[in-house]
């Protein structure tokens, strides 16, 4: 066979892999409509591990590796628990969600909130925003449902500005989502070989790849409101030498060119956003939940210790601690701390009753689904017998 049929040939098994995956997004959410009338929680690990396992089974067979179907197959319940939360939250996709969101098309947030409509069969209806807190303002002016927040990476840690205007904000947080971040360094088509001089991104993204940074030399690194200001500054500038951090679809979108990939400091790069919105929701008790809140306690030894014990008597599973300084009171620390709890749960209301008591200032943020999916492991067939 020549080369084109075997391409042709391949394109074939992709639409029928594509389309057998579809297939399945389509049974699982019949799987959360059963389970959401038995009220049986989204997630069975044990289902997934004798799914791996008898997968890994039959694809040694078929001479597939254990590790790779096992990775391939983390993702695709990922997207099968993510989907039948989302579904258990918000029912059948409708029309359209209007989101706003930091930059234009092709920014981090927008692709952000472009998967978290996507996620819920519906079309994004985005509204770009200049700063953070322009975000803030269309959904507090009604201008949109929703608005999209990065507010933690994994390399670059806290986004603090975020977590300053969501002290001063009545909008709760309803929904978070993990988007993977892989920085690539982009210029105009035609311009590949041109020596660089100058380099636009987004202060987080330069933060992320600080290390790739930090070994150019004679480069200037300059600022720009979001990711798709920089790489349509150099899209549209006519000046050779100049580049972009962005991601390798708003690359596409702005019709540039990737002359360097994965430039974060840390492998797996991932950006936590949050979505806010006026009214809070509520998160059904099939799937697990996350509670946000601020508290500032009373400036005395011991008072944080005092709070953690509380969580700790009540069995709260705390997933995140960061302290911010409070403007006007130098030294004193305002904390953020998220929880492993729903809202609405008895445990979780007592620990509140109890810390309001104690604490000087206390507000919750949100109570919304936890997105991350913890992945099921077994040991793969062959491991077994050897071991
Ligand atoms: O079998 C189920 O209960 C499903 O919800 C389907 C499925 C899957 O995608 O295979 C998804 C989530 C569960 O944790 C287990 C398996």
């Amino acid at each position: 066979m020549d080369l084109q049929s075997l391409r042709t040939r391949i394109e074939d098994v992709d639409r029928r892999i594509l389309e057998a995956l579809a297939e399945r997004r389509e049974v699982a959410l019949a799987v959360a409509r059963n389970k959401a009338e038995k009220a049986g929680a989204v997630r069975d690990t044990e289902r997934e591990a004798s799914l791996l396992l008898r997968l890994m089974e039959h694809g040694t067979e078929l001479g597939l590796d254990a590790g790779y179907l096992t990775r391939l197959y983390q993702i695709i319940i990922e997207d099968s628990v993510l989907t039948q939360q989302a579904w258990m939250q918000q029912g059948d996709g409708s029309g359209s969600l209007s989101i706003a969101h930091l930059g234009t098309a092709g920014s981090y947030s927008h692709l952000a909130a472009q998967g978290y409509a996507n996620r819920r069969q519906c079309t994004l209806q985005g509204v770009s925003c200049e700063t953070f807190n322009d975000v803030l303002k269309s959904v507090e002016d009604g201008n949109t449902t929703l608005g999209i927040l990065p507010i933690e990476n994994s390399t670059s840690g806290s986004i603090n500005e975020v977590y300053d205007l969501l002290r001063h904000t009545h909008l709760h947080i309803v929904s978070e989502t993990y988007l993977s971040v892989e920085h690539q360094l982009l210029v105009s088509k035609g311009d590949e070989d041109k020596e660089i001089h100058t380099i636009y991104g987004h202060p987080q993204a330069i933060a992320q790849c600080s290390r790739y940074l930090s070994h150019l030399e004679n480069v200037k690194v300059l600022s720009c409101p979001s990711s798709a200001h920089a790489m349509e500054l150099v899209a549209t500038s006519k000046e050779p030498g100049i580049a972009a951090l962005g991601s390798q679809s708003g690359g596409a979108l702005f019709n540039l060119v990737a002359v360097a990939q994965n430039l974060a400091d840390q492998p797996g790069n991932q950006t936590r956003f949050i979505l806010i919105q006026r009214e809070a929701c509520h998160v059904p008790q099939q799937v697990p939940a996350r509670t946000s809140l601020i508290m500032a306690t009373h400036n005395q030894p011991g008072a944080l210790a005092d709070a953690l014990i509380i969580l700790r008597q009540h069995e709260l599973n705390l997933i995140k601690l960061e302290s911010r300084p409070m403007p006007g009171n130098p030294w004193e620390e305002l904390f953020y701390v998220d929880l492993a709890v729903h809202e609405q749960s008895p445990q979780w209301q007592d620990a509140l009753r109890e810390l309001k008591a104690m604490t000087r200032f206390i507000k919750v943020l949100g109570s919304y689904a936890d997105e991350r999916v913890k992945a099921t492991r077994v040991i793969a067939p062959e491991q077994k017998s050897g071991a």
